[in-house]
C-alpha cells in the first residue's frame, strides 16, 4: 500500500500546484599545493519545486515487439490486471522486483521502534508503472502475443493469460538499415517505413502524434530498446552540430536509425531515452536536445553483470583492496545475443561493459599508478540453446596485503529480460519525474530545470550519459545516494549521511529546543545561531562559543 509523506519543517510548503522546499546545498572546493590540500566548504541556498500533479504518461518502445519491449508490457498488464499464473512452484503473483522505485526503501529518519523506511516512489509524486500505456514501432511485424511467445521469457501459463491482450498490440512499422545491426537481423525486417531518411523521421513523428491523441496520454516518452547498433561515425560537417545532423538527415547521409528516432523525439518535445550500447547521441543530437530543451539518457541499461562490477568493485577499492584482474563472461541464446555475435555489435557492447570501473579506480592513487588499469575482459557468446537464461560467470582478482591475492568468482543464472524490465520502468518513471522539477538558487533566481543530459539516470545505465565536462560516476551506491538526495532535496530533507551520531555520544542526543543544565547550550543571538559548549577541564567549568550561519 502506498504511504503519504509529509514534510513538517518551516522549509516546505506544499501549495496545491506545487511542493517547494527550501534547502541548503553544502559543497566543498579543494586547492592542492604540492601535498598540500586546502578544503573551503560552500553552502548555496536552493528552492527546489516539484509538480504535485501526475500526468497520464505513455511510453512508446523502439524494439517493441522484442524481449524487453514485450516482457515490459506483458510485466506491466500482469501487475495492472492482477493475473497470477500457476507454475511447479506454486501459484505466481506478479510484482515490480528489480525496479528499484517500486522494490526498494529509502529511511526518512527515526522514530519509537527505530529507523523508518519507505518506499521510493512514495517520496514524491509519481507515475505507477501499472497507468503506463505503451506503444512503439519494430522492425518485425508480429503483434505482441506472437512476439511474447517468441521471445521465451515468460511462463506459457502466465502468456495464455495475457495473449488475448497482448496480441491487440501491433507494433508500428521502423526504420531498418541493415548496415547498423548484424545481418543475422535481415529476416525480421518485415515491417518498414518507406521513403528517405527525411521522410521516415517525419512518419516517426507523426506516429508520436497520432499516439499521444489517441491514447489520450499528457506526455509521450520514447525509449531505445531496439537492438544494438555499430557505433555511428562523428564527422565534422555530418553530425556534430543540430544543424548539420538535421541537414544530413535530410541528405540521406550517415546517420543511424537510433539517432533519427532520437531527432524525431526531440523535435517532438519528447525525452528519448537510449537502452542500448551504441553512440546514438552523437554532438548534433546532443546539441538538439539543449535547444529544444528535451531530456536524454542513457546508455545501455546497467541490469546485470555491470550491475554487479559497479558494486563489488567498488567494495574492493573502497576496502583498499586492488582489483587486478576482471574478467566477464556471458553466453545467452536470445535475439540480443544473436545480434551480439557478430563483431561491430559486440564492440558497441564491449565498450560499454568495459568503461563502468573507470571512476573508481582513479579515485584511489594509492592502489592505481596514473593511467594504471585493472586487466578487464569481456565476453559474449550466443548459445541458441539457453535463449533467454543468460548465463554470466565473473572473475575478480585482487592484491591484498604483503603480495596476497584475492580471487572472486561468481555465477549468475536469469532471464536477462527480466533484470532489463524494471529497469525501463525506472527509466521512463524518474525521467518524467524529472520534468516536474525545476529549482533556482540564491544567485540565479530564475527557475531552471536540470540540464537536457538526465545524468541523474546513471544509476540504471552501464555507460552515463552526462553533461560535457561533467564526471562520470559508475559506482552504484553513489550513483543510488544521488538520486535519494535529490529527492530528500526536494522535500527539504538534508543528504542521508548515515553518520547516527544520537547513538555515538555518552549522554542521550538533545534534540534542537531541549535544554541541559552546564551542558551544550544552543541559543539564536542576532539570528545568527552560537553554540555555547561548557568544557570540565577537571577544575573549572571553560566555556567555548562558535558560530555558524543558519
Ligand atoms: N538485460 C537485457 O536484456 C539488456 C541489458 C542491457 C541492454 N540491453 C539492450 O536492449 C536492447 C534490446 O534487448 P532485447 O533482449 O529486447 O533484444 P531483442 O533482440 O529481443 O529485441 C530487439 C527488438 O528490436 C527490433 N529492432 C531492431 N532494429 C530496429 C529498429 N531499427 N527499429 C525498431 N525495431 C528494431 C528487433 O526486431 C527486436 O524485436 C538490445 O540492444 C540490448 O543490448 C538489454
Ligand atoms: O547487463 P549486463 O549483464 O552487464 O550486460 C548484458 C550482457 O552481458 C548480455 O550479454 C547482453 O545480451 C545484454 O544486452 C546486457 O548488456
Amino acid at each position: 500500500m502506498p504511504v503519504k509523506v509529509k514534510i513538517n519543517s518551516a522549509d516546505v510548503k506544499y501549495t496545491e500546484k506545487h511542493i517547494e522546499s527550501r534547502y541548503s546545498y553544502n559543497s566543498a572546493s579543494v586547492y592542492k599545493d604540492g601535498d598540500t590540500y586546502t578544503v573551503t566548504p560552500s553552502s548555496s541556498g536552493f528552492i527546489f519545486r516539484t509538480e504535485r500533479k501526475v500526468p497520464k504518461l505513455g511510453v512508446m518502445l523502439v524494439g517493441w515487439g522484442g524481449n524487453n519491449g514485450t516482457t515490459v508490457t506483458a510485466a506491466v498488464l500482469a501487475n495492472k490486471l492482477g493475473l497470477t499464473w500457476k507454475n511447479k512452484n506454486g501459484v505466481q503473483k506478479p510484482n515490480y522486483f528489480g525496479s528499484f522505485l517500486q522494490s526498494s526503501t529509502v529511511c526518512l529518519g527515526s522514530g519509537p521502534d527505530g529507523d523508518v523506511h519507505v518506499p521510493f516512489r512514495d517520496l514524491l509524486p509519481m507515475v505507477h508503472p501499472n497507468d503506463i500505456v505503451f506503444d512503439g514501432w519494430d522492425i518485425s511485424s508480429w503483434d505482441l502475443g506472437r512476439a511474447m511467445e517468441r521471445a521465451r521469457v515468460l511462463e506459457w501459463s502466465l502468456q495464455d493469460k495475457l495473449r488475448p491482450h497482448m496480441s491487440q498490440l501491433q507494433p508500428r512499422p521502423s526504420v531498418y538499415i541493415p548496415e547498423f545491426i548484424a545481418a543475422n537481423q535481415e529476416s525480421r525486417a518485415d515491417n518498414l517505413i518507406p521513403g528517405t531518411k527525411a521522410e521516415q523521421v517525419e512518419q516517426i513523428r507523426r506516429d508520436i502524434r497520432d499516439f499521444r491523441q489517441k491514447s489520450r496520454v499528457d506526455k509521450v516518452i520514447v525509449l531505445w530498446t531496439a537492438n544494438t547498433e555499430r557505433f555511428c561515425d562523428v564527422i565534422p560537417g555530418v553530425n556534430d552540430t543540430s544543424e548539420d545532423l538535421l541537414n544530413t538527415i535530410q541528405t540521406g547521409g550517415e546517420v543511424s536509425p537510433s539517432t533519427m528516432f532520437a531527432v524525431a523525439s526531440i523535435l517532438e518535445g519528447c525525452a528519448f531515452i537510449n537502452g542500448s550500447p551504441q553512440n546514438t547521441f552523437v554532438p548534433g543530437a546532443v546539441e538538439l536536445a539543449v535547444q529544444q530543451g528535451v531530456f536524454i539518457g542513457g546508455d545501455d541499461f546497467k541490469s546485470g553483470q555491470t550491475k554487479i562490477k559497479s558494486v563489488l568493485v567498488d567494495f574492493l577499492i573502497s576496502a583498499g583492496l586492488k582489483p587486478t584482474s576482471i574478467v566477464s563472461y556471458n553466453h545467452l541464446g536470445n535475439n540480443d545475443g544473436l545480434n551480439l555475435s557478430a563483431p561491430q555489435q559486440f564492440r558497441s557492447k564491449e565498450i560499454s561493459k568495459s568503461n563502468v570501473v573507470d571512476d573508481m579506480v582513479r579515485s584511489n592513487p594509492i592502489l592505481y599508478k596514473p593511467g594504471e588499469r585493472p586487466d578487464h575482459c569481456v565476453v559474449i557468446k550466443y548459445v541458441p540453446y539457453v535463449g533467454d537464461s543468460k548465463r554470466a560467470m565473473d572473475e575478480y582478482t585482487s592484491e591484498i596485503m604483503m603480495g596476497g591475492t584475492n580471487t572472486i568468482a561468481l555465477h549468475n543464472t536469469c532471464e536477462d529480460s527480466l533484470l532489463a524490465t524494471p529497469i525501463i520502468l525506472d527509466l521512463v518513471i524518474l525521467t518524467e519525474l524529472c520534468q516536474r522539477i525545476t529549482f533556482c538558487t540564491q544567485d540565479d533566481p530564475v527557475f531552471q530545470s536540470f540540464h537536457s543530459v538526465l545524468s541523474l539516470l546513471s544509476f540504471l545505465c552501464k555507460a552515463p550519459l552526462v553533461p560535457q565536462g561533467a564526471p562520470v560516476i559508475n559506482a552504484f551506491f553513489k550513483q543510488r545516494a544521488c538520486i535519494e538526495n535529490v529527492m530528500r532535496a526536494c522535500l527539504g530533507l538534508p543528504p542521508q549521511n548515515h553518520m547516527q551520531l544520537e547513538h555515538k555520544m555518552k549522554r542521550a542526543f538533545l534534540h534542537s529546543g531541549e535544554m541541559r543544565k552546564k551542558d551544550a547550550v544552543l541559543e539564536s543571538i542576532n539570528g545568527c545561531r552560537s553554540i555555547k559548549c561548557i568544557e570540565m577541564n577537571g577544575h573549572e567549568e571553560v566555556q567555548h562559543t562558535s558560530h555558524r550561519g543558519h
